[in-house]
C-alpha cells in the first residue's frame, strides 16, 4: 500500500476520533448535516408499527402476558437496593409466582416448544436477570439434564416435580479445578455391585463443585456430572468410563436439612445476579441407586456391565454436551433483549436530551451529535441484525429437537456457541457505551446501565467460556474446510465457503476494487462477498499456518500459536452469518417502508463492520484507498440518516416503560418522573 494511501486511512481515523473529543459546538452544525445530504435523498420515513408486527415473534403475547403479571404486582418487583439474602427470597417468589399464580409453565417448553420456552425466558430476565438466571437453572439446566440425559423411567419420576417446582435442582458440573474443561472433571461415582449403587465422592478439595446455582440455598436435588468408575477383574481393578451425569438428593424434601455425606457452602456476593444463590457441594461417599444415572448415552447393568450405542468416550462426552446447547441458544437470545433494552433507554433519552447549539439558536438534542451518532447508531444496526440471526438459532434448535438431523446438531452446536460469544461480548461493551452516551444520568442506578451490566457480564463466561467457545466455532470451519477437499457435504450455514474460496483462491480483481459509488458499496451482493472473502481467507491462511506449526510444535502448540488467527476467524464467520441472515431477514420484510427501515440499518452494520476491519481489506488491496474512503464517509452519512429515524426503530422493540423502567427514558415527561424518583 502506497505511503500517502495509508495516511488518507489514518486521517480519516483521526477525524473520526478527534470530533468525539473537540467541543460539540465547534463541530459542523447538524442542520449543515441535513443540508448536505438533502441533495442524496429525502428523509426516510419508516412505518413503526409495520416494521413492529414484523419483528413480532409469534411469541409476543406471553412476553406481554408475564410483564402484565409483574407490573400488576409491586410486591415481585427487584428495588433498587436489596441485600444478597432477600434478593434470593424474592427471586424465588417471583419463579413460585409465574408458575403457581401466573399459571405460566415453562418447563412443557423446554423440549416441545423451545421458541416459547426462550421468549419466557427473555421476559422474565426483563424483569430481574437474576430471575431469569434462576428459571434457567430450573428448567434448562437442571429439568433439561433430567430429560435430555435421561431416559423414560427419569422423565416419568421427575417431570412434574420440575415442572411444578417440588424439586428444585441443581446442575453441577464446574469444579473449583476446572470449568471449560469438563473432560478434566475430577468427582467420582463408583459403581458398587453389592448394593447396586454409585458412591459419588469429592476425591479432593480441587474437585469441589463451585458456582452450583440453586446450590446454596433452595436446591433439593442435582445432576452432579462425576467420572463413572466400574470394577474390573483385571489387575487395575476399576475402569474409568469418563464423565457421566448422576441425579444426587442434596437436601431432605420434607425438612430440608442437607442429606449426610453432603456439604453445602455459600458462593457469597457476586459481582451481578446476587439472586441467584451459587453454591459448592463436597460429597463424602453419598450412595445414590443404579437408577439415578442418567443413561440415554451409556448405561451400566445390574452386574456392573457398561453399554452405549455410542462407541467411544468421546463420542458419549460430544452427545452429552451436545444435549446442553439449549442453554446457549438461551443466553444468546436473552443478550439481544438486553441489548434492546439498553439501546432503547440510550437512544430515547439521547432524543430528549440537549446540549449546546448554534449561537442564538435552541440547543440541539445530543443524538444530533455526529459523534452520539457513530456510539449509537452502528449499535443500533446490530441490534436489529442479532434479533434476525437469534430467531433463525432459535429455529434450527427447534427443528434440530425434532428431527435430531445429524448435520443440524453439528451446525446447531457450532452455530449456538459463535452467536452466544460473539453476542454476549458486544452486548458487554456496549452497556459501557450505553452508560456514558447517557453522561451523569447514566450513572444513576435507576437508570439501569450499571445493574444491567453487572448481571449480564457473566453470561460471557457461564454456558461456556467465550474464548474457548470460538475456538469450537473455528475448530468446525477447520473440519469443514478439510472436508470440502474430500468431497464431502457442507451444511446450509457453511455452504458459502464452497463458492467463496474459489473466488479467493483468484487475485481480488482491481477493477472492482476501486468502484465507490453508494448504489455499490450498498449492494447486498458487494458486502455479503466482502465478509465471505474475509473469512475464506482467514480460514486459508489459518490452515496453512498450522499445517506448518503443527511439524514442530505439534497440534496443541500449533493451535495456541495460531489462537488469536483462529479467534478472528470465528468472529469473521459468524459476523458473516448473522449478515446473510439480515439480508434475508430485509428481503423477506412484506412492506415497503418498514423494509426500507430494515435495509438501512443493515447497509450500516455491513459497511460499520467492514470499516472496522477496514485495515485487512486494505492489505490484500481487495478495497482501493478510494473505496476505503468512500466507506467510510457512507458509514458515517448512514448513521446519519438512521438517526432520522432511530424514534420508530427503537418502538419498533415494543419496549413499554414498565419494561425499560429507566425514568430518563419514559416516553412522557421522563425528567418529570426522574426528578419525583429522587424525591422532588
Ligand atoms: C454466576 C455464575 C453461575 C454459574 N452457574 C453454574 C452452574 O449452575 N453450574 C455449573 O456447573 N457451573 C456454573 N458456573 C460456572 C461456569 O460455567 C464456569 O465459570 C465457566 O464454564 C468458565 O469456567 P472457569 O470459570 O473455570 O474459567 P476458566 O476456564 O478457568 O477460564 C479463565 C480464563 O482462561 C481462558 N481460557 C481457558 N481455557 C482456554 C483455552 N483453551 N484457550 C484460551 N483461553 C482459555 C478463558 O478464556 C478465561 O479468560 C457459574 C459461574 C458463575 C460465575
Amino acid at each position: 500500500m502506497a505511503l500517502e494511501e495509508l495516511s488518507e486511512i489514518a486521517a480519516a481515523r483521526r477525524i473520526q476520533r478527534l470530533s468525539s473529543h473537540i467541543s460539540p459546538a465547534l463541530t459542523e452544525p447538524p442542520q449543515l448535516q441535513t443540508e448536505a445530504c438533502s441533495s442524496r435523498s429525502r428523509k426516510l420515513v419508516v412505518n413503526g408499527q409495520a416494521l413492529s408486527l414484523y419483528m413480532k415473534g409469534k411469541h409476543r403475547d406471553i412476553q406481554e402476558k408475564v410483564h402484565e403479571f409483574y407490573n400488576s404486582r409491586p410486591d415481585l418487583q427487584t428495588p433498587l437496593e436489596i441485600s444478597k439474602d432477600d434478593h434470593r427470597e424474592l427471586c424465588m417468589r417471583q419463579l413460585y409466582a409465574l408458575v403457581r399464580e401466573a399459571g405460566i409453565r415453562p418447563f412443557r417448553y423446554v423440549a416441545d416448544d423451545p421458541a416459547k420456552y426462550f421468549a419466557i425466558m427473555e421476559a422474565v430476565g426483563g424483569v430481574d436477570m437474576s430471575f431469569g438466571i434462576k428459571m434457567g437453572v430450573q428448567y434448562s439446566l437442571w429439568g433439561g439434564s433430567v430429560i435430555n440425559l435421561g431416559t423414560k423411567k427419569h422423565r416419568d419420576k421427575y417431570f412434574d416435580g420440575i415442572d411444578n417446582l417440588d424439586y428444585l435442582g441443581c446442575f453441577a458440573m464446574t469444579e473449583l479445578h476446572h470449568g471449560s474443561n469438563v473432560q478434566g472433571l475430577q468427582t467420582t461415582a463408583t459403581f458398587d455391585p453389592i448394593t447396586d449403587e454409585f458412591i459419588i465422592d469429592t476425591p479432593h478439595d480441587g474437585a469441589i463443585k463451585w458456582w452450583i446455582g440453586n446450590a446454596a440455598v433452595h436446591g433439593k436435588l442435582a445432576t452432579v456430572f462425576a467420572r463413572l468408575i466400574l470394577p474390573t477383574h483385571d489387575t487395575k481393578g476399576v475402569s474409568d468410563m469418563g464423565v457421566h451425569a448422576f441425579i444426587v438428593p442434596i437436601r431432605d424434601m420434607k425438612t430440608h436439612q442437607t442429606l449426610p455425606g453432603v456439604e453445602i457452602q455459600d458462593c457469597g456476593q457476586k459481582v451481578g445476579l446476587n439472586g441467584v444463590d451459587n453454591g459448592a457441594l463436597r460429597f463424602r461417599s453419598v450412595r445414590i441407586p443404579r437408577d439415578n444415572l442418567l443413561n440415554r448415552f451409556g448405561d451400566v447393568s445390574r452386574d456392573g456391565k457398561y453399554t452405549s450405542s455410542l462407541p467411544t468416550i468421546n463420542k458419549r462426552f460430544g452427545a452429552t454436551l451436545g444435549e446442553l446447547v439449549g442453554g446457549r441458544v438461551a443466553l444468546a437470545y436473552s443478550s439481544v433483549g438486553v441489548l434492546k433494552v439498553s439501546a432503547t433507554i440510550a437512544i430515547r433519552y439521547s432524543l430528549l436530551r440537549q446540549q449546546f447549539g448554534p449561537p442564538k439558536q435552541p440547543e440541539v438534542s445530543i443524538l444530533d451529535y455526529q459523534s452520539q451518532q457513530h456510539k449509537l447508531m452502528p449499535m443500533l444496526a446490530s441490534t436489529y441484525a442479532y434479533h434476525f440471526a437469534t430467531v433463525y438459532l432459535v429455529e434450527k434448535y427447534s427443528e434440530m429437537k425434532k428431527t435430531n438431523d445429524e448435520q443440524l446438531v453439528a451446525d446447531v452446536h457450532a452455530l449456538s456457541a459463535g452467536l452466544k460469544s460473539y453476542i454476549t461480548s458486544y452486548t458487554a461493551k456496549a452497556l459501557s457505551v450505553c452508560r456514558e452516551a447517557c453522561g451523569g444520568h447514566g450513572y444513576a442506578a435507576v437508570n439501569r446501565f450499571g445493574g444491567l451490566r453487572n448481571d449480564h457480564d457473566i453470561f460471557q463466561t457461564f454456558e461456556g467460556d467465550n474464548t474457548v467457545l470460538l475456538q469450537q466455532v473455528a475448530a468446525d470451519l477447520l473440519k469443514r474446510y478439510k472436508e470440502k477437499f474430500q468431497g464431502g457435504t457442507l451444511t446450509v450455514t457453511w455452504s458459502y465457503l464452497r463458492e467463496s474460496m474459489s473466488s479467493y483462491l483468484a487475485q481480488p480483481n482491481p477493477v472492482t476494487a476501486r468502484w465507490e459509488g453508494e448504489d455499490h458499496l450498498r449492494d447486498p451482493k458487494f458486502q455479503l462477498d466482502a465478509f465471505r472473502y474475509r473469512t475464506s481467507r482467514l480460514l486459508q491462511s489459518v490452515a496453512m499456518r498450522l499445517k506448518k506449526h503443527s511439524k514442530t510444535l505439534g497440534t496443541f502448540g500449533a493451535w495456541n500459536r495460531c489462537l488469536n488467527h483462529l479467534l478472528t476467524l470465528a468472529e469473521s464467520h459468524i459476523e458473516t452469518v448473522i449478515l446473510a441472515k439480515f439480508i434475508e431477514a430485509v428481503r423477506k420484510c412484506p412492506d415497503p417502508s418498514a423494509r426500507a427501515g430494515l435495509k438501512l440499518v443493515c447497509d450500516l452494520y455491513a459497511l460499520d463492520r467492514i470499516w472496522n476491519d477496514i485495515g485487512t481489506y486494505r492489505n490484500v488491496d481487495y478495497v482501493a484507498p478510494n473505496k476505503a474512503k468512500a466507506i467510510h464517509k457512507l458509514a458515517e452519512y448512514l448513521s446519519f440518516q438512521v438517526r432520522n429515524v432511530a424514534k420508530e426503530l427503537v418502538d419498533a422493540f415494543e419496549l413499554p416503560d414498565h419494561v425499560t423502567r429507566a425514568p430518563i427514558a419514559m416516553q412522557a415527561d421522563a425528567y418529570a418522573q426522574y426528578t419525583q424518583v429522587v424525591g422532588f
